[in-house]
């Protein structure tokens, strides 16, 4: 049966990188995967043509849709809309809120061509391949209430770190079903010493460790996991852990990586639907100069095939044709290093599409 895939190129660099994995995406049809691909409006660039960042259609057409590619939304022309809701993150979020697509993975993988070009010394980072599973539909980034309102003369801000045990054992099977397929090795982050919320998040953890005896669970509070991470991020294989210490941790296991440029992700639902999109935002510094590194969003696709698509095989060979044009010496410029040729935006995705066709 055709599958219906969405590409939402966002605001920023997103219509820059979204451009490069769609070919990919184009190639992978013309060698027979059976999908059909059309493009909706989803932040700012929503909010523009349609005075909503999450428009009604957008939102038809991903419930439609059993992939969606996302670019990046957000960027200094709206950060003035007060409305919160109306901020082109709210259409991002929205998106994910309403498909219920709790479960994100970000796999940190440094290439070995890359170790040298991560914030840590080669030998820290070669060989790294870490799954981090953070949920992605609750937490403080969802909870209510929340809001800005005057309380004794002043004004306060406020939001709600709330998670139910349904959604915290939501979440862990994921995660324990990923460390079984991995290394068998599962870490949850918590700051179970300051919040009850994440006392409980730990407790539910420890009650679904007897159902996967052959997974060795340990947990560790957030502000030690940063630190283990730039520390010696080898002793991590899954980690799993909300959605803001995810969203934090995911940035700084990116550079362990060699740029923020390298993270795939995707968030998925219990029904195999999923989005797919590069862990950074819009990088408004770089967009429309042709600079932005597509591989993240290229990988993303990779991630689409796999988990959404079916098609494992395909996937590897997007992910071996990143490596092929690691190996030939090109590079963006967030990768540049001594001796590799720095390329732009269109040129990495020629090339990547080129191995991609001579494998
Ligand atoms: N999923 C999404 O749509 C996300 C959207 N955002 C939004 O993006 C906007 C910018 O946010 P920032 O905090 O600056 O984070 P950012 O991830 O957009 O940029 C951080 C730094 O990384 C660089 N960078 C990011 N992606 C890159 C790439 N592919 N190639 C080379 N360099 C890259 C940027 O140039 C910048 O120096 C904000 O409006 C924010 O809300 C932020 C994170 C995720
Ligand atoms: C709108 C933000 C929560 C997006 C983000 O930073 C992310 O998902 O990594
Ligand atoms: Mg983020």
């Amino acid at each position: 049966m055709t599958q219906k895939i969405l590409v939402l190129p966002g605001d920023g660099i997103g219509p820059e990188i979204t451009a490069q994995a769609s070919r990919i995406l184009a190639a992978c049809q013309a060698r027979g995967l059976d999908v059909e691909v059309f493009e909706g409006l989803l932040g700012g660039a929503a909010y523009d043509a349609h005075g909503e960042p999450l428009p009604a259609e957008t939102l038809e057409k991903a419930k439609a849709a059993r992939g969606i590619l996302l670019g990046a939304v957000g960027g200094p022309k709206w950060d003035k809309i007060e409305d919160l809701a109306k901020r082109p993150e709210k259409g991002l979020l929205g998106v994910r809120k309403q498909l219920g697509l709790f479960g994100n993975l970000r796999p940190a993988i440094t290439y070995p061509q890359l170790a040298s070009a991560s914030s840590l010394k080669p030998e820290l980072v070669a060989g790294l391949d870490i799954m981090i599973v953070r949920e992605l539909t609750g937490g403080i980034y969802f909870g209510q209430p929340r809001g800005i309102e005057e309380r004794d003369g002043e004004r306060v801000g406020f939001n709600t770190y709330v998670y139910s045990e349904s959604e915290i054992e939501r979440i862990g099977r994921v995660a324990f079903e990923m460390a079984q397929k991995r290394s068998k090795k599962l870490c949850s982050v918590d700051k179970a010493n300051v919040l009850e919320v994440t006392i409980l998040w730990r407790e539910v953890m420890e009650r679904l460790a007897p159902e996967y005896p052959d997974v060795e669970l340990s947990h560790m509070y957030v502000d030690n996991a940063a630190m283990q991470l730039v520390r010696a991020p080898k002793q991590f294989d899954v980690v799993v852990t909300g959605n803001m210490f995810g969203d934090i941790l995911s940035d700084a296991a990116a550079m362990l990586t060699g740029s923020i440029g390298m993270l795939p992700s995707a968030s998925l639902n219990e029904s195999g639907q999923g989005m797919y999109e590069p862990c950074h935002g819009s990088a408004p510094d770089i967009a429309g100069q042709g600079i932005a590194n597509p591989l993240a969003t290229i990988l993303s696709v990779a991630m689409m095939l796999r988990y959404s698509l079916d098609a494992p095989a395909m996937a590897k060979r997007i992910e071996d044709a990143v490596g092929k044009v690691l190996d030939d010496g090109l590079r963006t410029a967030d990768i540049a290093a001594e001796g590799t040729r720095t390329v732009s935006t269109a040129e990495m995705g020629d090339a990547v599409l080129a191995a991609f066709e001579a494998l």
